[in-house]
């Protein structure tokens, strides 16, 4: 069983601390700013490779510190993502997070991880996050794929138009839910 909890965070109100600035270091800052494109980020690295600093420069608000980990990095932050080729390094953030509880996730290691990251379907304002445990990133990355392709783009206009509704019903809660439920009885997945 998948006992993991998933939420969606909000990552303009948060304040996230990446160490590292390699090749995984750019897989998880992408991560991070494709699904929240105003995330408040910070990098720290001796080195960026120049993907990072490309993938990087289309987010103006994202912080580079160009020099090691210290741990007066951790002062002010939220989440703690580790993506750098130290070990001990990672140990070492990772036992000072949980001393500050802080969140931290340890990128290749499960056993460092507070939280893990899912493979991400987005279709207009339609999210859904997968998570298989840990098992396998790889089927997660083509369930993803098949949810991409299965899912109409018209979602989009199922969502705006009962937002819409939604907006017009007043009064009765259990009148509320009644009428959304039967507006969307017939919708794509019919049983
Ligand atoms: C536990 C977790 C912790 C975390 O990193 O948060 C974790 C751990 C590990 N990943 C490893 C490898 C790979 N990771 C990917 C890809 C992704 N990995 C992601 C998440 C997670 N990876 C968390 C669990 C998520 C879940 O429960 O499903 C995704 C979903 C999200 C993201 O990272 O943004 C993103 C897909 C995004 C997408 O495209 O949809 C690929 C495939 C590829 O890149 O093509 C490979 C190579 C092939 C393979 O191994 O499958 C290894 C072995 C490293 C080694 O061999 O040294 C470990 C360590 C271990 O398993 O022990
Ligand atoms: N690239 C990949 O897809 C995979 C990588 N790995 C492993 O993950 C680790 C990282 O891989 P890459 O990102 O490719 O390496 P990389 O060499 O591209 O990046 C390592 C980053 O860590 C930074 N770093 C080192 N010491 C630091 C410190 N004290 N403080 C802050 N930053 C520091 C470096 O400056 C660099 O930016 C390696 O151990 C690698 O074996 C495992 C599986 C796949």
């Amino acid at each position: 069983m998948n006992e993991l909890f998933p939420i969606f965070l909000k990552l303009d109100r948060l304040n996230t601390l990446v160490v590292g600035g390699g090749n995984v270091a750019l897989e998880k800052a992408s991560a991070l700013l494709r699904n929240s494109p105003a995330a408040q980020v910070t990098l720290v690295a001796p080195m960026f490779r120049p993907d990072t600093l490309e993938f990087l420069a289309d987010y103006p608000q994202v912080v580079l510190c160009e020099r090691g980990f210290e741990l007066a990095d951790l002062d002010g932050r939220d989440l703690v993502i580790c993506a750098t080729d130290n070990r001990e390094l990672h140990e070492m953030i990772n036992e000072t997070c949980a001393a500050r509880h802080l969140l931290c996730n340890v990128a290749d290691t499960p056993d460092l991880c507070d939280f893990y990251l899912g493979s991400i379907v987005q279709k207009g304002d339609l999210k859904i996050a997968i998570s298989t445990n840990g098992k396998s990133p790889t089927l997660a990355k083509r369930i993803r794929a098949f949810l991409e392709d299965v899912i109409p783009e018209e979602i989009q206009e199922g969502l705006e138009g009962m937002e819409a509704v939604r907006k017009t019903l007043k009064g009765d809660f259990q009148e509320k839910i009644r009428v959304l439920n039967e507006l969307t009885k017939g919708v794509i997945f019919r049983k």
